[in-house]
């Protein structure tokens, strides 16, 4: 059951929000923050209040207080830690914002002025305190509200976000806006679907770049791994996409780094990010690792149907099983198997005696730097049964007859 937690300012949007919600059904109830900023908040809270009551519904009061006059961030803030409490204590499923279209064309406007990519302006929903923030008057237009308030005789008061003391939104709803209204006047719906368009083509691109990363990339707990060059496959909106994707997962602002290292002609470069965090090109691999580390080696991978096509950091094979007279005996070796770096210790078991893993590198004259990125191929009782491309253990059975076995192509 729907339960939904109408944000009452007490101007005109809100309050036609509310009676819309009411005469539609819905189990309502009503939340309202005195600022206390301006000599009238007093009267908008008792206003409120009342037109709860009038509705016969609950209502939800809070006043702040900033002892040393809180910006309209932390107003903001903490207005909607208050709609989160009530939310939860009371089991409201949605809150509802009265955001229209004609506040969604000063978001467009702000956007672009601050060369915002992802020009989508306010979504329509978002999850919200275990719910949803839901903003069901966002494709109307002011003049809209103003008839459906006329219309029904309601009562409101002089809204406060109109005396907003953000400077851009200011500027914007005073100057900008009604210049351009001037020469289009329905600029306002034109935006406000325009805005709609974009969310979802940007909501598209994120799910296509979802399924792209997890065909390409390798995730770690706190690294990703992937082929450089398939990024360069990517156009540049792509690309961006996959980097805010990777931002969210760990927390750590990518930003233009990766198109920055991709489009340099170099091919080893590294770029320092927020916190301890750095990205790094090298050896054709694109990798975000905490600063100050070596690279870090692609995470293990388990084996237990074939064929199996491998991608470990840019090596990429596969393990088949076929009747041949060559390659490892499947009756020999014990699934799943685990693809992994090398790791302290390591040996392998050769005809001649166990051989460390580490000194085969040398032997192979693979540089150190490369060595996390050689994949070993490891069964489920420990034994490394191949280094790939480098060497394959020797087991006891030479009888050179036909039988299953594992074939690393
Ligand atoms: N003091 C308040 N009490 C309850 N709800 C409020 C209050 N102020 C704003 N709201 C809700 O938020 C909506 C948007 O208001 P306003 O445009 O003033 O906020 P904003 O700060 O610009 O936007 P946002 O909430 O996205 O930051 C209102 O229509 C109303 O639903």
């Amino acid at each position: 059951m729907t339960r939904v937690l109408v944000a009452v300012s007490g101007g005109i949007d809100s309050v036609v929000l509310l009676d819309r919600v009411i005469r539609n059904g819905m189990e309502v109830g009503v939340a309202h923050v005195h600022h206390g900023l301006r000599p009238e908040s007093d009267e908008e809270y008792e206003f409120v209040r009342r037109l709860a009551d009038k509705y016969d519904v609950p209502f939800h009061g809070k006043r702040l207080a900033f002892p040393n006059g809180g910006s309209q961030a932390s107003y903001r803030t903490a207005r909607y830690a208050f709609f989160e409490q009530v939310m939860q204590k009371f089991d409201y499923t949605q809150l509802m914002t009265a955001h229209h279209a004609d506040d969604q064309l000063e978001t467009v406007l702000i956007q672009l002025q601050r060369n915002v990519v992802e020009v989508t302006g306010i979504p329509e929903r978002r999850p919200f305190a275990g719910g949803e923030l839901v903003r069901p008057l966002l494709s109307e237009p002011k003049r809209e509200l103003i008839a459906y308030a006329k219309r029904y005789g309601l009562e409101w008061r002089e809204d406060a976000s109109n005396a907003t003391t953000e400077y851009l939104r200011n500027q914007v709803r005073h100057q900008i806006v009604p210049q351009l209204l001037a020469s289009q006047p329905n600029l306002v719906q034109v935006v406000s679907e325009t805005a709609r368009h974009q969310r979802e083509l940007w909501r598209t691109r994120y799910r296509q770049m979802e399924n792209w990363i997890q065909d390409n990339v390798r995730l770690e707990m706190k690294a990703f791994h992937v082929k450089s060059d398939n990024l360069m496959c990517l156009n540049p909106v792509e690309r961006y996409t996959v980097g805010r994707l990777l931002s969210m997962r760990y927390g750590v602002e990518v930003g233009t780094a990766i198109d920055r290292l991709l489009t340099s002609a170099q091919g080893s470069g590294h770029f320092d990010l927020e916190g301890s965090w750095g990205l790094r090109k090298q050896d054709g691999l694109l990798s975000l690792q905490a600063t100050g580390q070596s690279l870090l080696a692609p995470h293990k991978q388990v084996v237990t149907t074939f064929p199996a096509h491998v991608v470990f950091g840019t090596s990429l094979f596969s393990l088949d099983v076929e009747d041949d007279t060559d390659g490892i005996p499947l009756e020999a070796i014990e699934l799943p198997l685990i693809i992994r770096s090398v790791e302290a210790g390591d040996a392998m078991k050769l005809s001649i005696g166990t051989k460390k893993v580490a000194r085969i590198f040398i032997d192979a004259k693979i540089p150190r730097e490369k060595r996390p990125f050689v994949p070993l191929i490891v069964d489920a009782t420990g034994r490394i049964i191949a280094i790939v491309g480098v060497r394959v253990s020797d087991f006891p059975d030479k009888s050179g007859a036909m039988c299953p076995r594992l074939m690393v192509k």
